[in-house]
């Protein structure tokens, strides 16, 4: 990786500027700005939003974000919002890794989409994509209908945003808010992962309750950039997701022209190896939400419109317990994916770059290998699960799979056959 200096914090008011003087003092807007720059806010919350949920950037730019011409409506080809082509299924469903392309792709052209819920225009649910690129972005995107998590399975990818440049490689995460400008370079050549469109709030930090103050993702490892821009001149496109369609534009500068900048409304990286996992020390196996990270709360307190979940390394010490991921039915649906390693739940066929959606009451759990090593595994020695990094983007909603997922070349017909092994063992006394 290359050597890029970041700011520290999650959602602090961050100031940054790549030549000094740039930033106003005691102002936001003054009649002139420095340099000759336009002062520009972005707003991520509503501007009546409570101070402490409040999310605004101020940037101070060489051109104003407007100037562009007329976008013209294109389409989406794989990377869409329609999640009601099918009826949504219940059975469980497992994909295989999606193959690098071989005609030349870039991130956007290469983001397919699995599956959702909601929709944009309502401002709740999610959309679900996994991308497979080879080549760098020469053009420039922005997305009117939600922050984007992105998840790396393969390849390091440099994000050149308007608030400057963040690198992220497999295990790290980063989240580009809603409308932020950015370009996906690859930094390897070709690139692969998972990407969730969160079309609701924000994404923070959950409370910690009895924790305490520390643990999970502690907020001074996220990682915001330090202001960075290019005054470049020439013709380039500039693409819009809006409403769940494609929208492209020509633009005659990069629009990563922000010289300073202010605020908490910026893009992030996380590395998922600095998440503090917590688990029992006694017995039973916790129910997952001791591993989540981030959350997008609904208007229900306590559940979300999505939670996204990591299933790091870990030590399993607990007695008299089947220490794996128990069998279980449930009111959220969730969509897995796996950035490397092998999944504590799933002796084989769940492979990183692959995924897995378990949908609302749907059964699902341990395959049958692993049913019968944990139920025979000797807990006098602690279990390590070493050199593994499992993800969930979980939702209080249906997800509904695309018609091109279930169409998919990698879909596994035969998945629920890794339970049918399970035997009747009950024996009457
Ligand atoms: O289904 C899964 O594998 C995810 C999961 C893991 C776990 O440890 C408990 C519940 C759960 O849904
Ligand atoms: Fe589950």
């Amino acid at each position: 990786m290359s050597n890029i200096a970041y700011q520290t914090g999650f959602a602090n008011e961050f100031a940054t500027e790549a030549l000094p003087g740039t930033l106003p003092v005691g102002r936001n807007s003054p009649q002139k700005v420095a340099h000759g720059l336009y002062a520009e806010q972005i707003s991520g919350t509503a501007f009546t939003a409570p101070r402490h949920a409040n999310r605004r950037t101020w940037f101070y730019r060489i051109r104003p974000a407007v100037l562009h011409t007329p976008f013209q409506h294109v389409s989406s080809g794989s990377f869409h919002n329609r999640f009601d082509e099918q009826p949504a299924t219940p059975n469980q469903l497992r994909w295989g890794a999606r193959p690098i392309p071989e005609a030349p792709t870039d991130f956007v052209a290469g983001l397919f989409t699995m599956a959702g819920n909601g929709h944009p225009s309502a401002g709740t649910g999610i959309g679900i994509h996994r991308y497979a690129a080879n080549q760098s972005m020469q053009r420039f995107f922005y997305n009117s209908d939600a922050e984007m998590l992105i998840v790396p399975e393969s390849g390091r990818l440099r994000l050149a945003t308007e608030c400057g440049l963040l690198e992220i490689e497999p295990q790290e995460i980063a989240v580009i808010p809603r409308g932020i400008r950015f370009r996906v370079e690859l930094l390897d050549g070709q690139a692969r992962g998972y990407v969730c469109e969160n079309f609701g709030a924000m994404l923070r930090l959950p409370d910690l309750g009895p924790i305490g103050s520390n643990g999970l993702a502690n907020p001074r490892d996220f990682k915001a950039p330090v202001a960075w821009y290019e005054d470049v001149e020439g013709d380039f496109e500039l693409l819009n997701k809006f409403n769940g369609e494609l929208w492209s534009g020509r633009i005659k500068h990069s629009p990563l022209d922000v010289v300073g900048w202010h605020g908490n409304f910026a893009p992030y990286k996380y590395d998922l190896r600095h998440f503090n996992t917590i688990g029992s020390i006694s017995f039973d196996h916790p129910d997952p939400s001791i591993f989540l990270v981030l959350s997008s709360p609904s208007d229900t307190p306590g559940v979300g419109n999505m939670d996204f979940v990591i299933f790091p390394p870990r030590w399993l010490v607990q007695q008299d317990t089947f220490r794996p991921p128990w069998f279980h039915r449930n009111i959220a649906s969730e969509f897995m994916g796996l950035i490397t390693g092998v999944y504590d739940a799933k002796a084989d066929g769940f492979v990183p770059g692959g995924a897995s959606l378990h949908n609302c009451m749907s059964g699902h759990g341990p395959d049958h290998a692993t049913f019968e090593k944990a139920s025979n595994a000797d807990l006098s020695k602690p279990d390590v699960i070493e050199n593994t990094m499992a993800f969930m983007f979980e939702s209080r909603a249906l997800l509904r799979p695309t018609a091109q997922a279930l169409g998919a070349p990698d879909l596994q017909p035969d998945y629920w056959q890794c339970w049918q092994g399970l035997q009747k063992h009950f024996r009457h006394p």
